[in-house]
């Protein structure tokens, strides 16, 4: 599906190896338009703010959350925009993208991998970011744990290999200065068959 040859500046993976690859890629949408979608985004989403069942008690997810199938017809403006970047950066066609909307320092995203029974083997995350910057930790599942700190900035897209999932979690955690909203949209291209899209904690 994805050939590594189809990445045009293979010094922007921070890491290549049997445990998959991680790829930044900044500044690959300008100031403007990366603001500009933010806002339209912002906007027009009909966010969704979830609970999940841990631990036997219902909690808030704590973000907002919005899903969309690439082929849907009343897919809002931006993203076909957005998914063209992440696809032409990528080299991947994607069928879905999902969207997180990060309110302030006290949303986060818990360290997970994302599921593979819904991604088609062997596919590329792509995880494309708008707003403030929020900080991703990579941190590998075994020892030698790999730990990587990596700023998302607007404009952004961050590819994970397949591979990654099964040997790293990754996550947003909350931070405790003032931070402003962030919205990502991770790119992905799910099985047809298998379960309906979940979230993560
Ligand atoms: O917000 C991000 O950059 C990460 C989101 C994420 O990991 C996910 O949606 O699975
Ligand atoms: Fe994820």
């Amino acid at each position: 599906m994805m050939q590594s040859d189809l990445f045009p500046s293979p010094s922007s993976r921070l890491f290549d190896d049997a445990t998959g690859f991680v790829e930044y890629l900044p500044d690959c949408i300008d100031t403007d338009t990366a603001g500009h979608w933010f806002t339209q985004l912002r906007e027009a989403i009909d966010w969704r703010h979830e609970r999940r069942r841990m631990y036997e008690r219902d909690v808030d997810v704590p973000r907002l959350v919005a899903s969309f199938r690439l082929d849907d017809a009343s897919l809002p403006l931006p993203l076909r925009d957005a998914s063209d970047v992440a696809e032409s950066r990528s080299g991947v066609r994607f069928n879905s993208v999902g969207l997180n909307f990060y309110r302030d320092g006290r949303d986060s995203v818990a360290p997970h991998n994302d599921h593979l029974d819904e991604l088609e083997p062997g596919t590329p995350i792509v995880l494309l970011s708008l707003g403030d910057t929020r900080q991703m930790t990579i941190r590998a599942k075994r020892p030698p744990r790999r730990v990587l700190q990596l700023d998302l900035a607007p404009g952004s897209l961050l590819i994970m290999s397949y591979a990654t999932q099964l040997h790293y979690d990754h996550g947003i955690p909350k931070v405790d200065y003032p931070v402003g909203p962030r919205i990502s949209l991770a790119f992905r291209v799910r099985r047809k068959e298998g379960p309906a899209g979940g979230h993560y904690r």
